[in-house]
């Protein structure tokens, strides 16, 4: 450590090696304590270790559109996990879907498919406007949720859907796959070990060319109805990345900018500031 009170490279490099030796499954564990990720010290995350043993579980999935057919691919490289049921707005929707993906069940509503008893938990891939709906009716039926990133277009849906899920006792999960690649984990890890030092300012983006995959104006990302536009899309990506540096405490200050489509009415890009006590901070989304 410098006289500042700043790790030195080696120190860093010191925490990665930890870091790597703890975590490869070829090595044995450190005995050294890990530090605890902010994000878990918050309860926003609870600590369970991934296991490539675990109990099979059974998957719905709720709507056969786009990211739900990517979602069911990747379960497939899971062992554990066993894709029983998909239910769709209609029978010959889902029936694809089942067809293509070899499903055994199929419903043509959601709410056949959160009845369905042979299925533990529901993944809910349909637009982020229908989310608060699609999860609740899972959670009514018993069903452990994981619901596509943004959890909602407000956040006191959001909170109805947590305090729901808490009373049943049922596992509620954003799908905010980002949180969960090795380059965060290891930037979590590091900041928490205090390896970079006390965090003072985050810069975060997400971009994509939405004219190679969107066509406008008819795709829901240019439709405000259905939660359309930049914000709710992508820039839920890197304003996740702040609680992560900062804590689960709200922002002392939010500030936003961002360019609106005059035809559809949603915003095309933007950027926020949030301020933590102390000044600390970060943001920023386009696309
Ligand atoms: N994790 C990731 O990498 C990504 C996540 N997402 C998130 O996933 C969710 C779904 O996105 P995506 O798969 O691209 O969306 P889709 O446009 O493919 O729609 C998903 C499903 O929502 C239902 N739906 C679509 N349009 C309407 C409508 N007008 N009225 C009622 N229901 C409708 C349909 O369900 P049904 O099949 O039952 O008819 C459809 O299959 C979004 O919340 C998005 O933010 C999106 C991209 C990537
Ligand atoms: O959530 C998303 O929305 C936009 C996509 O291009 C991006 O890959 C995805 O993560």
């Amino acid at each position: 450590m410098d006289s500042n009170g700043n790790n030195s490279v080696e120190d860093v490099a010191r925490s990665l090696d930890a870091f790597f030796s703890s975590s490869s499954s070829s090595s044995p564990p450190s005995s050294a304590p890990r530090p605890v990720p902010l994000d878990i010290a918050d309860g926003l995350t609870l600590l369970s270790p991934p296991t490539a043993a675990g109990p099979t579980l059974n998957w719905g999935i709720l709507g056969a559109g786009r990211v739900s057919h990517d979602f069911v691919q990747a379960l497939k490289a899971l062992p554990q996990a066993r894709v029983v049921a998909v239910g769709a707005s209609t029978l010959p929707k889902a029936e694809a879907f089942a067809s293509t993906h070899k499903i055994p069940g199929a419903h043509g509503s959601y709410e056949a498919l959160a009845r369905d008893p042979n299925v533990q938990i529901v993944y809910v891939g349909t637009l982020h406007a229908f989310h608060k709906e699609h999860a609740l009716l899972a959670l009514e039926a018993g069903k452990h949720v994981l619901v596509e990133k943004p959890v909602a277009c407000r956040a006191e849906d959001g909170v109805v859907m947590v305090a729901r899920a808490r009373e049943k006792e049922l596992l509620f999960l954003e799908g905010m796959w980002t949180r969960f690649f090795p380059v965060v984990e290891m930037a979590r890890y590091l900041i928490s070990s205090g390896a970079i030092g006390r965090v003072v300012a985050l810069h975060a983006d997400f971009g994509f060319n939405s004219s190679d995959s969107e066509g406008y104006p008819d795709s829901p990302f240019f439709n405000h109805a259905l939660g359309g536009g930049g914000l709710l899309f992508v820039g839920v990506y890197p304003i996740s990345m702040a609680p992560l540096c900062f804590g689960s405490r709200m922002p002392t200050k939010i500030a936003a900018a961002g360019v609106v489509d005059t035809q559809t009415e949603v915003d095309l890009s933007g950027g926020v500031v949030l301020e933590y006590e102390g000044g600390r901070g970060g943001g920023g989304w386009q696309y």
